[in-house]
């Protein structure tokens, strides 16, 4: 069943080049940076803030959707951060201009509405997700606006969440008639615990900065730039060599549970594709 789903995948992919038999996240990347669109930029964050560095989703008019050439351009920003060519300590995900990221660009979203595109994208964001958890410095989300779907779970991969007051979050993937899909369910469930988070995926609710401090999700809120940085300087006490073996401790507890996550996958793809998602796609639903 799985191998026939794949090969159905492939045949359709197969003049883009990517065949059953030499499929890689690689691949994937090759073919989803087809869909153009928004950039994701990797810097240092300045002189005063050794060893911190940001990466940032920049897609302003779609409020940061990813496209699938953002979803690339993560999956090859990985490849750079794994070296750790700077030896940091900690990585800052950001969005531009005032948004962290509404999820996926839904006119990607809606050029790829088939169960086989749907598993091909999740497969590619799960594995970029997961190699983000496991980067050997710590990650901190920094979400100011809205970080909805896709970006909520992007978020909720990292390994600390600081938002700005009047940040809006939300698993809504089930407002679209999808779940999340990459790879974020059981971060979504560490930050929660198991019913709080069932409760956020299945009621879909937009939750504010405080709220989500309460339920644990959100580890400091902030107001202004310069109340974000008195946080970040406090990882500038603790030198880089015990950051990283606390980070190195603390991902060894983390068990990559394989079986769910292609659970994970498969659930996904069932739904991406389907009536249901095509509907809820053409209400062209916000929300805040
Ligand atoms: C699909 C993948 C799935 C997953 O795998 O997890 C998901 O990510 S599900 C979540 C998908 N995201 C959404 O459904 C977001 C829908 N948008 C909104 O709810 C609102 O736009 C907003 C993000 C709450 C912002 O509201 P507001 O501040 O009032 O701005 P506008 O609504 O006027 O937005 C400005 C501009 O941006 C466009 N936009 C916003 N988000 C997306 C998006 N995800 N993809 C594509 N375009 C997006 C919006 O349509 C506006 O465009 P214009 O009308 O042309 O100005």
């Amino acid at each position: 069943m799985f191998l026939k789903r794949i090969s159905n995948s492939f045949r359709q992919f197969s003049t883009n080049k990517l065949k059953p038999a030499n499929f890689t996240p690689q691949r994937a990347a090759e073919y989803l940076s087809t869909f153009e669109g928004g950039k994701v930029t990797i810097e240092l964050y300045g002189k005063e803030f050794p060893g911190i560095a940001t990466l940032t989703l920049d897609n302003p008019t779609k409020k940061n959707g990813l496209t699938g050439s953002m979803m690339a351009d993560l999956h090859y920003s990985m490849d750079r951060l794994e070296k750790d060519e700077q030896n940091l300590r900690a990585l800052i995900i950001q969005g531009s201009n005032g948004t962290f990221c509404s999820g996926g660009d839904l006119d990607f979203v809606k050029k790829i509405c088939d169960s086989d595109h749907g598993y091909i994208m999740c497969s590619l964001m799960s594995h970029t997700l997961t190699r983000l958890s496991r980067l050997p410095f710590i990650s901190i989300s920094k979400i100011e606006g809205f970080a909805l779907g896709g970006g909520a779970e992007l978020a909720s991969t990292c390994d600390i969440r600081v938002a700005h007051a009047k940040a809006k979050i939300g698993f809504v993937q089930g407002r679209i008639g999808v779940t999340p899909g990459w790879g974020g369910l059981p971060f979504i469930v560490r930050n929660f615990g198991y019913s709080r988070a069932l409760e956020a995926l299945c009621t879909a609710k937009v939750f504010n900065s405080l709220e989500l401090q309460k339920l644990g999700f959100l580890q400091e809120i902030y107001e202004t730039n310069a109340d974000f940085e008195k946080y970040l300087s406090r990882y500038l006490s603790i030198e880089v060599e015990p950051i990283k073996a606390m980070k190195k401790g603390v991902i060894a507890l983390q068990k990559r549970d394989l079986e769910a996550f292609e659970v994970e996958r498969r659930v996904f793809a069932s739904l991406w594709g389907g009536e249901l998602q095509k509907a809820l796609l053409s209400e062209n639903r916000k929300h805040k």
